[in-house]
């Protein structure tokens, strides 16, 4: 039995495309989430802005309050669909990510809400990096002027299986956030993003195959389906890499569920084969997940 993934998961990405109609998306959510636990889904993960358009500009509008929790249900519409489809489909839900308005800062966040298969609030990870590039004549995009960032790592126990991380799409740039959560007994990690058109060609598979050879674990890579008629054009192909760093399930650029079984075996076994965990030289280098790390178990 491996020591980090207890018994065998089904995880399942929902790519979804998401409209200007909020309840209208949280319903579609709820059907393609009782979709995938009904084809045995044990973790659900919806994209990146599930529940709004992409985009800077819509971010205040569609923004929901977290803080205090649990919030009220006009406060948050969608912090209690999310735990009712958690309920609903008894299943670990990762909720993609919602625009977050904290009042106390008078702050907005990209914020990710992972519920528990009785749907209570497990975990929020609010984006720690936020997308900042200008690529010029192809893309350019600047979250930092309505967005604040979080300031966290965040690791999740799932009782009957381990450790997952969930963090949010610029966020799987940022290579120490994987590897410490990885040498913190992460099995998984999560990351709902809505790559583009110029950096999803070349980028998305990349990292996240990157992010799971590094560190030898599973990554599920969640995003919404690609709309032309939207602001923003997501680049889809939602899948799930395993520990090898082999994409074992992928899906295009249209909704759709990419289903995939993780076993704890393939990373005991990628492991041994590859023993990059017995023979780091931290007496070369920092262990950079042993220093001052903010992180949430
Ligand atoms: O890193 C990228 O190229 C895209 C990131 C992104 O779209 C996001 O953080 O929402």
């Amino acid at each position: 039995m491996s020591k980090l993934l207890k018994k065998s998961v089904k995880l399942a990405l929902v790519q979804l495309a998401a409209g200007a109609d909020k309840s209208a998306n949280l319903s579609k959510a709820r059907s393609k989430v009782l979709e995938a636990t009904s084809n045995g889904a044990n973790i659900v993960v919806l994209p990146e802005c599930f529940n709004s358009p992409y985009g800077t500009k819509y971010f205040p509008k569609y923004a929901e309050t977290l803080l205090p929790s649990p919030p009220s249900k006009e406060q948050s519409p969608s912090f209690h669909a999310l735990s009712e489809m958690a309920k609903e489909s008894k299943a670990y839900l990762i909720g993609g990510s919602i625009p977050e308005y904290w009042e106390e800062t008078k702050k907005y966040y990209n914020t990710s809400l992972t519920f528990d298969p009785n749907g209570k609030l497990l975990a929020t990870h609010r984006k720690v990096h936020l997308f900042d590039i200008d690529i010029p004549g192809k893309i350019t995009f600047r979250e930092s002027e309505v967005l604040s960032p979080g300031n966290k790592i965040t690791l999740i126990d799932l009782p009957e299986y381990g450790r997952i991380a969930v963090a949010i799409c610029y966020d799987i740039r940022f290579s120490e956030l994987a590897m410490i959560a990885a040498r913190k007994d992460a099995f998984l990690l999560l990351y709902p993003g809505a790559f583009n058109m110029t950096t999803g060609k070349l980028h998305w598979e990349l990292q996240a195959r990157a992010r799971a050879m590094d560190n030898q674990v599973y990554v599920g890579l969640c995003s919404p389906a690609r709309d032309m008629e939207a602001d923003y054009h997501a680049w889809g192909h939602s899948m799930v890499v395993d520990p090898m760093a082999e994409i074992v399930a992928e899906t295009d650029e249209k909704e759709g569920i990419v289903y995939a079984e993780l076993q704890g075996e393939k990373i005991e076994e990628t492991r041994k084969g590859i023993p990059i965990y017995g023979q780091r030289r931290f007496d070369v280098y920092p262990d950079v997940s042993e220093k001052g790390v903010k992180y949430e178990e």
